[in-house]
């Protein structure tokens, strides 16, 4: 069921560094930590490294820190939980109160791994992914669902960015090599087109030499209608 818009914009506010919470670091998209309202939890920043990433993921994150210094790239904050004055007003029982965002479910270095930095004036936004070995889909590879979770979730991003809540409508996706499980890969996402609620994304996941073109994939993110909320 939908929620309520006005929740939804303060999240925004706060994935686009618009509104309080901690304060953010030099070329940061939000804040590093969330402090929830009872202020008795923190929930941090889930895109900073940890120890499972590898030399290479890090050294693309430092990479990209020092193209946040002039302002041109910004880093995207991630959580792992919907902080509660985001969350249904309604008091959430049972398995419910223990919801975590699906790409950052996972204890450090089994799952999801990943850092996103936003170009406001190009649209796009470049996500370094490095997949942890509870996403094995074949032998030794990556699962499908796991790449298709990462493109869903840039291109997403790279809508979001644009200052609107937005759903994914469709995704279409080109399997054209198979990722070895915890190997580093880029996804690059842009802003092909905007027609009125509809973002048109389009995204392409290489290997970080760029040699190998592992997949490409188009997306419709559609915003809510003021309407129907
Ligand atoms: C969800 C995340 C929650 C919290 C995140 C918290 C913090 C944010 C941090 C990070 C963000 C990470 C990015 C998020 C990535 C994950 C996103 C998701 O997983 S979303 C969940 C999966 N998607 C859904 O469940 C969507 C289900 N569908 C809908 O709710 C609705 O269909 C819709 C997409 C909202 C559209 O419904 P509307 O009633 O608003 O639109 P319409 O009036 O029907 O159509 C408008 C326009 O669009 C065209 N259209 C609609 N659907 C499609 C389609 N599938 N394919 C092509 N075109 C479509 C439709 O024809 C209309 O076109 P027009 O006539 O030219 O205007």
């Amino acid at each position: 069921m939908l929620r309520s818009c006005a929740p939804r914009l303060r999240t925004l506010g706060a994935l686009r560094g618009l509104t309080g919470g901690a304060r953010p670091a030099v070329g940061d998209a939000g804040p590093a930590l969330r402090l929830f309202s009872s202020e008795k939890f923190i929930d941090k920043d889930r895109s900073l490294p940890n120890p499972s990433w590898s030399k290479e993921i890090r050294l693309l994150f430092d990479q990209f820190m020092k193209k946040c210094e002039d302002g041109s790239w910004k880093r995207v904050p991630s959580y792992r939980y919907i902080s509660p004055q985001d969350s249904k007003p309604t008091k959430e029982e049972g398995q419910m109160s223990r919801a975590r965002i699906f790409s950052r479910s996972y204890d450090d270095g089994l799952g999801f791994e990943f850092v996103m930095f936003h170009n406001d004036v190009e649209k796009r936004t470049v996500c370094f992914f490095q997949g942890g070995p509870h996403l094995q889909g074949p032998s030794g590879l990556l699962h499908g669902g796991a790449l298709a979770t990462m493109i869903d979730v840039t291109g997403g991003v790279t809508a979001i960015m644009t200052g609107e809540f937005v759903m994914t409508a469709n995704l279409n996706i080109n399997f054209k090599r198979p990722i070895p499980l915890g190997s580093v890969i880029v996804i690059n996402s842009q802003i092909d087109k905007v027609e009125g609620r509809k973002f048109f994304v389009s995204c392409d996941v290489q290997s970080v030499d760029e040699k190998t073109l592992y997949s490409n994939a188009t997306g419709l993110f559609i915003s809510l209608d003021p309407e129907k909320k």
